[in-house]
């Protein structure tokens, strides 16, 4: 069915705390974070898939800035990768977080007082998803601010107390913010389908879906 047909997408809480507002980042602002995702994916720690302490690997490439991850703790070094210190958190990516919860939330002063030092680069290829967990490596109870760009994907958005319901699905699309913090902040969310070719090659991004996010880990040194 052609767009003309949907029904406007408008800002929802979706839980308490949890907040979906699309169409949030301007076009200007999707290319620029696709083409900072681009110099980042190429070190000093480059994009990769993760491994699991199991043995597996996740099916998304990530990469880390200010802080790197690795299941399931936080540190300044790749050491499951190789060995390089991360990529500075830039002060403009900064400035766009507190922005996003102010709007989010209605909020100019929790917009001010948001201060992220980590930012989590996801690309899923099609075929890519994520399991529902939780963002809680961080010492902090600060919001999770989560931009995407290019391809549609299911978004599945649940409770703190387990993986199952009540959830809600939520389309994420090109340029949605979604905010978790509150009553939500660790609630578990996953990505169980990315849709693809649903992305506009005009972002820079070709295919595939990239999504940010980024964290106060409450961490110092
Ligand atoms: O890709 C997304 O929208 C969510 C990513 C996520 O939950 C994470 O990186 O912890
Ligand atoms: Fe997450």
């Amino acid at each position: 069915m052609s767009e003309l047909f949907e029904l406007p997408r408008e800002r929802a809480e979706v839980a308490p705390g949890a907040v979906h507002v699309p169409g949030w980042l301007s076009p200007a602002e999707q290319r620029r974070l696709v083409a900072a995702c681009r110099a980042w994916a190429t070190g000093p720690v480059p994009l990769r898939h993760t491994r699991l302490p199991g043995g597996g690997v996740m099916s998304v490439r990530s990469v880390g800035l200010g802080w790197h991850w690795q299941p399931y703790r936080y540190s300044r070094t790749a050491d499951d990768v190789n060995g390089a210190g991360v990529a500075e958190f830039p002060e403009w990516l900064g400035d766009l977080g507190r922005r996003a919860v102010a709007d989010a939330y209605g909020d100019a002063r929790a917009g001010a007082g948001y201060a992220p030092d980590a930012g989590l680069v996801n690309f899923y290829d099609g075929d890519a998803r994520m399991g529902m967990h939780q963002d809680r490596e961080e010492r902090s109870s600060a919001p999770v601010v989560s931009f995407s760009i290019g391809d549609r994907c299911v978004f599945r958005f649940g409770n703190p107390q387990g993986r199952g319901r009540p959830y809600t699905d939520v389309e994420l699309r090109s340029g949605d913010l979604f905010v978790f913090g509150g009553p939500s902040r660790f609630a578990y969310h996953g990505v169980p389908k990315v849709l693809p070719g649903t992305g506009d090659p005009a972002t820079g991004l070709a295919a595939g879906r990239l999504n940010v996010t980024l964290r106060v880990t409450g961490l110092t040194a």
